[in-house]
């Protein structure tokens, strides 16, 4: 199917409920933007599923609560790290946040017309790209790409400042959107090789969660073909059971848990693009780091253990907008990859 003729996709895929058990893949909505905006969506998906109880009149996020005792899980794992893991291409700076009204405005205007339907969760935004006429996105996230231009230049590597910002672009960008309620969580994968370039970004509204990178095997980072979705068939561990980050993760420089706290931004490049996994455990909370302690002079406080400070953070609902760059031929899209998703989350009322 070729996007230009088909503005509008919604797969008939089941909506996920919290309580679900086992893994389903995320109800879609697909858009094209078109030249003018804005965008008509006339998606009549057909589950049931709300939402909706999760937003106050006056905010719509729960806030997501600190909490340093456990859920009633006794897991000895270490906590997620509150700053970036050494794996090349990953960019990630804990005091960098995007402006709090700039959030709020995208959270209400992504709420108020892609998720106005309980049953979509994961909505995917394409650009065209043409020369003559580039098709731009709505207002609102032009405005996030300029900010996160102008927040990540003095963060980020002036290479790839310009891979993710070029003056002059030459690839269309596709936006995914994706809604997570507590105890939602997206399968590890490393997004589309055919599909996707280098260079991603991903910014976390509503609440923070903990994302987990692996290491890729050899075979996992290979391009098999247009239905490829890496990871995102292998079933789900057992909802309770500890996770391999436990002690298995000591001292394992293969695998690390990162803390996205709400309105922070993530970077994906070269070996974190293409030879780690990411994904985010189905959990209603997340075992984190304390915030390091900073002395006078900025060096960080040494604590007794990994987990000295620690504390559960309960998730809330949790918005991620994440940019990515459409490769050429990138938007004809075959019959049996659609009915593959390319991103699949799972739902469980673990914690
Ligand atoms: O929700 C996120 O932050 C991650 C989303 C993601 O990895 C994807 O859509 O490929
Ligand atoms: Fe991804």
């Amino acid at each position: 199917m070729s996007l230009s003729t088909s503005p509008v996709k919604v797969s008939n895929k089941r909506k996920l409920t919290p309580d679900d058990h086992v893994s389903h893949p995320r109800k879609h909505l697909r858009i094209e933007i078109p030249s003018t905006i804005p965008t008509q969506i006339t998606a009549t998906p057909s589950a049931t599923t709300s939402h909706s109880s999760l937003f106050s009149a006056t905010s719509l996020f729960t806030n997501a609560s600190e909490d340093t005792t456990s859920p009633s899980i006794p897991i000895s794992r270490n906590p997620a790290l509150r700053t970036v893991p050494p794996i090349p291409g990953l960019y990630f700076t804990p005091a960098l946040e995007l402006p709090a009204e700039l959030a709020e405005s995208i959270t209400s205007f992504c709420m108020s017309t892609y998720f106005k339907n309980p049953a979509v969760n994961q909505v995917m935004l394409f650009t065209r790209f043409s020369p003559k006429s580039p098709s731009s996105l709505p207002p609102v996230l032009i405005d996030l790409l300029n900010t996160l231009s102008t927040l990540l230049k003095s963060h980020i590597p002036e290479s790839t400042h310009n891979l993710l910002f070029p003056t002059t672009p030459t690839q269309a960008r596709q936006v995914i959107l994706n809604l997570y309620t507590p105890g939602e969580g997206i399968s590890p994968h490393v997004d589309l090789l055919k599909r996707f370039g280098d260079g991603i970004i991903g910014v976390s509204l509503g609440s923070g969660c903990v994302m987990r990178f692996a290491k890729a095997s050899g075979s996992e980072i290979g391009d098999s073909g247009p239905t490829r979705t890496s990871f995102l068939d292998e079933p789900p561990p057992p909802v309770d059971a500890p996770s391999t980050s436990s002690e298995e993760a000591e001292n394992n420089d293969d695998l690390y848990d990162l803390y996205l706290p709400e309105r922070s931004i993530l970077v994906l490049c070269s070996d974190a693009r293409y030879k780690w996994t990411h994904g985010i455990e189905k959990r209603k909370s997340d075992f984190v780091a304390h915030p390091t302690s900073r002395s006078l002079n900025g060096s960080p406080l040494s604590t007794s253990s990994p987990s000295s400070g620690a504390r559960w953070i309960g998730r809330g609902t949790r918005l991620s907008v994440t940019f990515r760059w459409l490769l050429p031929g990138a938007d004809i899209v075959g019959a049996d990859e659609e009915s593959s998703s390319e991103n699949e989350c799972e739902s469980t009322a673990s914690p």
